[in-house]
């Protein structure tokens, strides 16, 4: 595995285990003049091991599932770049595989670091986020890694000649609303007034929106830019820390958790293995049918129950001993909301002394207390959709990850 800060020069070649890399011998930032893609589909014998993917924020909780997935399916993989600002130690079991992983530590808010490390790759998949919704980071920062970090990564697409990049975006693009209006079952084309005022879903539309806007542009080479945006639910699954973070504190209440969220409020859910493998589908069959994928956005959905939000982590929560404690909500909603409030001010009065960014917020409140659920078929449609993972499977894997008390993923 090569370990680089900042850029990815000085990358070696691509080495298949048919030796196909070697057969050309090109570095492949060489592979620009025709731009890759066109290289990619000169001659199909040789292409077997020949792409070069890029992930952002591949050592994140989806992330690293992208990586891993992309590792197993997809044979045409002939190096796997993995930009992050945190590389994960997990990166080195990687290096005795077929394919180069060269992990990349770099900021996607510094656009020379992104351009470095999009130069001479195919396809870009662009996970990196700043993802909180606790008030933990600065609106601005939020805005800066997820809007112009998202500007860098499209950028450094068209100075590359790359011409396919798949955005990750989320459910929160849509809702739910400032209105706390219901998004019940919808699909792609549910009409549903998407009004923000959180910065995390302000900052997500936006990006999804210059990706959408940027498909068609002309990269280097005069080949037109393929991009896409998926729209995850809650994802969940192996390296969910909020579900940790849930465990944890049953156990130290008991074995209890106390029901504060009713059981009638529907939260769209997906397993993170389904979601990473949506990626990887998306991004191989970007370049066969862009006419119709370019500029969609496709919901991220599987076979997992609709649920509330705290019955639906109980699938996982109740095999590791804890109960959730009462089939209606212990605490009245306008209690849930004073306390949110005063957790909302009292983070603002202690800012210059401390963070205190606990998970019960107005907003966090809001999203887990209105119904938000998808319903479609647009990604099977479009590109052979169907989860990897039954929801049987998803279930106990993610039991057995919440068991074994570890923070790998594995
Ligand atoms: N967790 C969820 O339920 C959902 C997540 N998403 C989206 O999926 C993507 C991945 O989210 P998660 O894996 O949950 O979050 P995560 O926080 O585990 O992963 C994000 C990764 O991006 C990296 N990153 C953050 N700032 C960066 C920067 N300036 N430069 C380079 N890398 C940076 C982080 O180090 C981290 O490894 C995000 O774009 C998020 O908006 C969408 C829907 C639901
Ligand atoms: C932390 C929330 C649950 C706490 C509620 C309480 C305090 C009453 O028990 C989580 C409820 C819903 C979650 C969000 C949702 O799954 C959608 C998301 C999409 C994303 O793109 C990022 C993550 C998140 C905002 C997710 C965050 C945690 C919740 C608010």
């Amino acid at each position: 595995m090569g370990q680089e800060g900042g850029g990815a020069s000085g990358r070696g070649l691509c080495h298949g285990p048919a030796g196909l890399g070697d057969e050309d011998g090109l570095p492949v930032a060489s592979l620009g003049v025709l731009g890759p893609w066109q290289q990619q589909g000169m001659a199909d014998s040789a292409q077997a091991q020949k792409l070069v993917y890029l992930v952002t924020g591949g050592c994140g909780f989806l992330g690293e599932h992208v990586v891993r997935m992309l590792l197993q399916q997809e044979p045409r993989l002939c190096e796997l770049r993995v930009f992050d600002l945190h590389l994960g130690p997990w990166l080195e079991e990687l290096e005795t595989g077929p394919v180069q992983v060269t992990a990349i530590q770099g900021d996607v808010t510094q656009a020379h670091e992104v351009a470095a490390a999009v130069a001479g790759a195919h396809v870009v998949i662009h996970t990196a986020g700043l993802v909180d919704v606790f008030g933990r980071a600065s609106p601005e920062t939020i805005h800066e890694v997820n809007v112009q970090g998202t500007q860098n990564v499209i950028e450094a697409c068209v100075q590359n000649g790359t011409r396919f990049l798949v955005y990750t975006s989320s459910m929160e693009v849509v809702g739910p609303n400032i209105k706390g209006q219901p998004f019940y079952r919808g699909n792609e084309n549910t009409p549903y007034e998407a009004a923000h005022r959180h910065p995390y879903p302000r900052s997500k539309a936006l990006a999804e929106r210059l990706v959408l806007e940027a498909n068609g542009r002309k990269v280097r080479g005069g080949l037109p830019l393929v991009t896409c945006a998926l729209r995850p639910t809650g994802i969940y699954g192996e390296g969910h820390q909020i579900m940790k973070d849930f465990y944890h504190q049953g156990l130290r209440l008991g074995g209890r958790l106390l029901r504060a969220i009713p059981a009638s409020v529907e939260h769209g859910r997906v397993y993170v293995g389904n979601v990473a493998w949506m990626h990887v589908l998306v991004a191989r069959e970007l370049e066969h049918r862009a006419p119709l994928m370019g500029g969609q956005v496709y919901f991220c959905y599987d076979n997992s129950p609709y649920k509330s939000y705290e019955d639906f982590n109980m699938e996982f929560l109740g095999p590791c001993g804890l109960r959730l404690v009462g089939s209606r909500p212990l605490l009245p909603y306008w209690l849930l909301l004073f306390l949110a409030t005063l957790n909302a001010l009292l983070q603002w009065l202690l800012r210059p002394l401390l963070l205190y960014a606990p998970l019960l917020n107005p907003y966090t409140l809001a999203v887990a207390n209105t119904t938000f659920t998808v319903s479609t078929d647009k990604a099977l449609r479009h590109f052979g959709y169907e989860p990897l993972f039954s929801w049987e499977e998803s279930r106990a894997r993610t039991i057995r990850w919440v068991q074994a008390g570890e923070d790998s993923t594995q």
